[in-house]
C-alpha cells in the first residue's frame, strides 16, 4: 500500500502546514476561498467597523474573529467573547451590560458587563442569532449611542468598543421570520465575512488533517506518521457537516486509536452522508446514533434547547452540554 507520510525531514516537530500570512497564525489552509477571506480581513481589520462573520458551525468563525482583533489597531486592548447561546436568555443582559448591586433578586454585588470589560478593545458576540428579541433592541441602542446602561443604573456609561458578531443562522431568514430585528441586522452587517464550509474547500482537508495529527501526536505522545491513501480518499469524499471541528475530533480519535504507524482508515461513510443509502440497513456508530437521537428530540421541541419541555430537559443534559455535543456532532440549524 502506498502511504502518504507527512514527515520529510527533521521529524514531526518541524512539520507545520501553513500559516500562509502573518496575522493568521494557526489558521490552516491555502484554498483560494480561504485566501479571499484573509484578503478581506486585511482590508477591514484596521477600521473600526462592525463585522458580521457568517458560516456553518465549525468553520472557524471564532478563530477569524480573534485574527481580526489581532490585526486591528485595538490589538493591545482586550478581546472579550460572549457566546449568546451558551448562557440562559435571562442572564445575557446582565452578562453584556452588567448590573448594579441590588438591581434584581440575587444581584448581591455590582457587576461590570462584557461591553465595559472590552473598553477600547473588541467584543465578540458569538451566535448572535440566538439573542432574544427584547435584548436585540438594547444591543442596537448600545451600538448606536455608544453607551451601556447597567441594569439598575440611572447613568449610562460611555463605551468605545468594536463589535464583531458571528452566526451560523441565515439572518435574512431570521429577519423575514420576525426573530431578528432588521435595524440590528443592518447595523451589524456593515462588513459581512462568510467562511466557506470545508466541503467547498477540499484542498484544505489534508493540510488540516496533518496539522491535527501533529497536534494530537504531541498531546498524546504518539508518533502517527500520516494517512493511508484509503483514509485520504474517504476524507475527500465526505461532506463534513461539522466542518473543521468535526475533522479535528475525528483526527484526535484516530491518532489515539491507530493500531499502526499511520491512520489506515477514517470512520466516515460517505454513503451515510447527506442522507444517501437506506438508513434501515446501515449499522450506525454510537456517535451517529447519538446525533440522530439529538436531532429527533430537537425537531420535537422545534429547536428549543433551554427551558421547560425543551431538548436539554428531555435529554436530561445541562443545556450547555447539549450545545457542545451539537457542535461536536455537527448539528446545526436546518437539521
Ligand atoms: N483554518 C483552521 N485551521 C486550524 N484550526 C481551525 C481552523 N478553523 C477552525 N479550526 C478549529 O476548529 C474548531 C472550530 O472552530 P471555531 O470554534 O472557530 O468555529 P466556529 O465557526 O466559531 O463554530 P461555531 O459556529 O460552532 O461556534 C476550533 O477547534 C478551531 O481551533
Amino acid at each position: 500500500m502506498k502511504e502518504k507520510v507527512l514527515i520529510v525531514e527533521g521529524g514531526y516537530a518541524e512539520h507545520r502546514p501553513g500559516p500562509v500570512m502573518p496575522g493568521f497564525e494557526g489558521i490552516i489552509g491555502k484554498s483560494h476561498l480561504l485566501l479571499n477571506v484573509f484578503d478581506n480581513i486585511i482590508q477591514v481589520a484596521p477600521t473600526d467597523t462592525s463585522i458580521l462573520i457568517l458560516g456553518e458551525s465549525g468553520t472557524g468563525k471564532e478563530m477569524i474573529a480573534g485574527c481580526i482583533h489581532k490585526l486591528s489597531l485595538r490589538k493591545d486592548q482586550r478581546f472579550v467573547k460572549l457566546n449568546c447561546a451558551a448562557i440562559p436568555p435571562t442572564l445575557i443582559e446582565s452578562e453584556l451590560f452588567g448590573h448594579e448591586k441590588g438591581a434584581f433578586t440575587g444581584a448581591f454585588d455590582k457587576r461590570i458587563g462584557r461591553f465595559e470589560q472590552a473598553a477600547k478593545g473588541t467584543i465578540f458576540l458569538d451566535e448572535i442569532g440566538e439573542m432574544p428579541l427584547e435584548l436585540q433592541a438594547k444591543l442596537l441602542h448600545v451600538l448606536q449611542d455608544k453607551e451601556v446602561d447597567r441594569i439598575g443604573s440611572k447613568a449610562p456609561v460611555k463605551i468605545d468598543v468594536r463589535v464583531i458578531a458571528a452566526t451560523n443562522r441565515n439572518l435574512e431568514k431570521e429577519v423575514a421570520d420576525g426573530r431578528f430585528r432588521l435595524d440590528l441586522y443592518y447595523r451589524l452587517n456593515v462588513i459581512p465575512i462568510t467562511l466557506p464550509p470545508l466541503r467547498d474547500r477540499k484542498e484544505d482537508i489534508i493540510d488540516l488533517a496533518e496539522y491535527f495529527i501533529d497536534r494530537y501526536n504531541r498531546k498524546s505522545g504518539r508518533k502517527i506518521a500520516g494517512l493511508s491513501d484509503r483514509a485520504i480518499k474517504s476524507m475527500m469524499a465526505y461532506h463534513w457537516p461539522g466542518n473543521i471541528r468535526e475533522l479535528e475530533h475525528m483526527i484526535e480519535r484516530c491518532v489515539l486509536l491507530a493500531k499502526g504507524p499511520i491512520i489506515e482508515d477514517i470512520p466516515v461513510n460517505p454513503k451515510n452522508d447527506q442522507g444517501a443509502g437506506n438508513p434501515e440497513t446501515q449499522i450506525k456508530t454510537i456517535q451517529e446514533n447519538e446525533r440522530d437521537h439529538i436531532i429527533a428530540v430537537l425537531r420535537k421541541c422545534n429547536g428549543k434547547i433551554w427551558g421547560p419541555g425543551a431538548a436539554a430537559e428531555i435529554l436530561n443534559l445541562p443545556p450547555t452540554t447539549l450545545r457542545s455535543k451539537m457542535k461536536k456532532l455537527g448539528i446545526q440549524k436546518g437539521y
